[in-house]
């Protein structure tokens, strides 16, 4: 297998507002997006056909087959490229699965990249972009793989101002949650037609402390909804918030995993390690944010 590998960062929604909706249905989002340092991986190598073998502790939970979004990525940009799709996949799936952190998105946005080197396509980045956007509202933030302001659908994206360095824990119960069935089961806010604008933030926060006081002011609005279709999301908030250190927590884009964030290594550490202690069944992770300051 070739030595390149692929990280598929987990994908955090620092927050994430609905500012409107439209007429296909889908929501306009005003979302702070940041990537933590666990997460899948991805390798290709030249192959006669296309295959993809799934390793890791959530392989099970995930199709094998032509349902996988790394195989769609490959097919898709084959056909852009008209090539034959040719390939050996090998994707570790190391994340929790339908658990709001994108593992799909960032598998389909590895798979895209992995297969641009391998088929020597230097495709431009617009068009790469385009064919992240037919696969998922997210897959074109994870392409874009650095701290994000998110709007539109997920299409529209700026660089997010500078960030502190800043520790993550996050915590999934072990809930799968539909990404449709949450937006869906939202009771309030802008329906169709509505439209806000992206609130603008202020100056780049300092450290940690500040980031939680910027973060504070902003909601998840799929929160309210994922808590009612997965209660568990309350026991994990819960247990969060009783750490030490924990300057915010939160649940990250329709859950059902929560953040909490931490000024350092080893806070969060610690707190991930106590809930991990007490709930052996939730996925327990600690982890830097990445692409703030060394
Ligand atoms: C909630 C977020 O994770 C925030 O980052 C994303 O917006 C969801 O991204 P995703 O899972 O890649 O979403 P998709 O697979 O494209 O869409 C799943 C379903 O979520 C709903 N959906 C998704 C994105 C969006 N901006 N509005 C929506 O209403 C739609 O019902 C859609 O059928
Ligand atoms: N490689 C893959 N990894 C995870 N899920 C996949 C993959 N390929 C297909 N899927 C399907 O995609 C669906 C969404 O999974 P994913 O883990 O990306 O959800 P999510 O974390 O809630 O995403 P988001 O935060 O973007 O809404 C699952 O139902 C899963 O079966």
């Amino acid at each position: 297998m070739s030595d390149t590998a692929y990280p598929a960062p987990a994908k955090v929604n620092l927050w994430l507002e609905v500012v409107g909706k439209r007429a296909d249905g889908y929501h306009l989002l005003d979302s702070l997006v940041v990537f933590a340092g666990v997460g899948d991986c991805l390798w290709a190598e030249p192959a006669a056909d296309l295959s993809l073998a799934v390793e890791g502790p959530y392989a099970g939970q995930v199709p094998a087959g032509g349902g996988n979004l790394v195989l769609r990525a490959a097919h898709l940009l084959a056909e852009a490229a008209g090539l034959e799709p040719r390939a050996r996949l090998v994707l570790d799936k190391r994340l929790p699965v339908a658990a709001g952190i994108g593992g799909g998105s960032s598998d389909a946005a590895a798979a895209l990249r992995a297969l641009s080197a391998l088929w020597r396509l230097e495709p431009d980045e617009g068009l790469l972009l385009g064919l992240g956007a037919a696969l998922g509202a997210d897959v074109p933030v994870c392409l874009y793989g650095r701290p994000a302001l998110m709007a539109g659908i997920g299409e529209d994206l700026r660089p997010a101002p500078a960030l502190p360095e800043a520790w993550l824990v996050l915590v999934n119960p072990g809930v799968a949650l539909s990404t449709a069935a949450v937006f869906q089961a939202r009771q309030s806010g802008p329906g169709g037609g509505a439209f806000s604008a992206p609130r603008p933030i202020g100056p780049a926060p300092r450290d940690a402390e500040a980031l939680a006081e910027l973060l504070a002011g902003r909601r998840n609005d799929l929160e309210a909804p994922a808590r009612r279709l997965c209660p568990e999301v309350d026991a994990v908030l819960g247990a969060l918030a009783t750490t030490a250190g924990c300057l915010l927590g939160r649940m990250s884009g329709s859950g059902a995993t929560c953040f909490g964030l931490y000024a350092t290594a080893a806070e969060a550490g610690a707190a991930a390690a106590a809930i991990a202690a007490e709930q052996p069944g939730w996925w327990s992770v600690a982890a830097p944010i990445l692409g703030t300051p060394d």
